[in-house]
């Protein structure tokens, strides 16, 4: 029970995809259709994170199959991992090993692989253009390769009911599509053994998706995922130590965000911020894992193409002259490739983590 000084813990909003997966015009579907589309633009304007019902559209255990394969790969010895090691392809794609990635400057207690979306002409010696390295496991490739088709399809289908929640024309919604319907997407799966307690850092350091949408899926441990709920009205009793001020300077606190058998965690990346010139915020979030298992996680990021011009939408500005919503910085167009160069190429030269800004 809450005493009555304390603030009950906001918890994340559970919106189920359903409504925009079958194909029927009928007024209660497109009732239920605008419904689910205001809901999700609360959870962006609120939190920026929710759990997404995705449970009619994959079956869960397929998620549970990624978990397992991942499961038998970070298991395998250091050497077989580090064959698929990154220096050995584009410095993207491929194996990290624990502690290899820095996050606001102290080593991150995980290991993973990334995926991305594979590129015509592989280059490996050109920034993000070389091929993916799967490892040697029966079924894995396979297994991954299916979940990235249906998370692009997902992508599309939450991107349109973002398009409803903002009010957009079907003209405008036709051209955000042409933004991101090539995704230039990244996959990733995380290990994670337990945070040793005198670990100088965290499972995963707090930090904003920079892109567009993540879809992740997290097996059943507990305690592990935090999220960063602004409140100013109870001011900051959250540990921002250690985080660049921009994004330490916020007051909230951190919420736990355990995993929903049938839900992804939805959130919302920093190009989310320029479209909507910040009536949308990314929000901090980080990993701390003190439990005793091993812990897995699956993320997928839905991003745009990677020419896509991100640059502020007119729905967006709609709602702020609407509501007399100020913008509190200007939000300048990025082409999401060169975005996505330089924070590459920075980091590398910066000694910065793929978390980093
Ligand atoms: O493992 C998790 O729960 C979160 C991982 C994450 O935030 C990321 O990879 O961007
Ligand atoms: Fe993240």
């Amino acid at each position: 029970m809450h005493s009555p000084s304390q603030p009950s813990t906001p918890t994340l909003p559970i919106i189920n995809i359903t409504p925009y997966l079958v194909n029927d015009q009928s007024p209660s579907i497109t009732e239920r259709r605008v419904a689910t589309s205001a809901a999700i633009h609360d959870a962006c304007l609120n939190f920026g994170f929710f759990y997404l019902d995705i449970s009619a559209f994959v079956d869960p255990r397929e998620a549970d199959e990624l978990a397992s394969l991942a499961r038998e790969f970070f298991a395998l010895p250091q050497d077989v991992k580090d064959r698929i090691a990154l220096k050995n392809e584009d410095n993207v794609r491929g194996y990290a090993r624990l502690k290899e990635n820095v996050t606001n400057g102290k080593a991150d207690n995980h290991e993973g692989i990334d995926f991305y979306r594979p590129v015509e002409n592989p280059d490996k010696t050109k920034p993000l253009w070389g091929s993916n390295q799967w490892p040697d496991i029966s079924g894995f490739r396979e297994r991954y390769q299916k979940w990235t088709e249906k998370m692009q399809t997902l992508g599309l289908i939450v991107m349109e009911a973002m398009a409803v929640g903002l009010g957009m024309t079907p003209e405008e919604w036709k051209e955000l599509r042409s933004q991101v319907d090539e995704s230039f997407w990244v996959m990733r799966a995380i290990g994670y053994p337990p945070l040793p307690d005198d670990h100088d850092g965290f499972s995963c350091g707090a930090h904003k998706d920079y892109g567009c949408l993540t879809f992740l899926y997290a097996d059943p441990t507990p305690n592990a995922l935090q999220v960063f709920v602004r409140d100013p009205e109870i001011g900051t009793s959250a540990d921002v130590s250690g985080l660049p001020e921009e994004q330490g300077a916020d007051d909230g606190h951190w919420i736990t965000a355990n995993p929903i058998h049938g839900c992804v965690v939805c959130n919302i990346g920093e190009m989310w911020e320029i479209w909507t010139e910040g009536l949308y915020k990314s929000t901090l979030h980080r990993v701390v894992h003190r439990g005793s298992n091993y812990r897995v996680s699956i993320p997928f990021f839905f991003e745009p193409n990677f020419t896509a011009e991100v640059k502020p939408l007119a729905a967006a500005k709609r709602i702020k002259e609407a509501q007399n919503i100020d913008s509190e910085k200007t939000y300048k167009p990025v082409v999401y490739g060169d975005f996505l160069l330089s924070k590459v190429t920075n980091n590398f030269a910066d000694g910065k983590g793929k978390y980093d800004d």
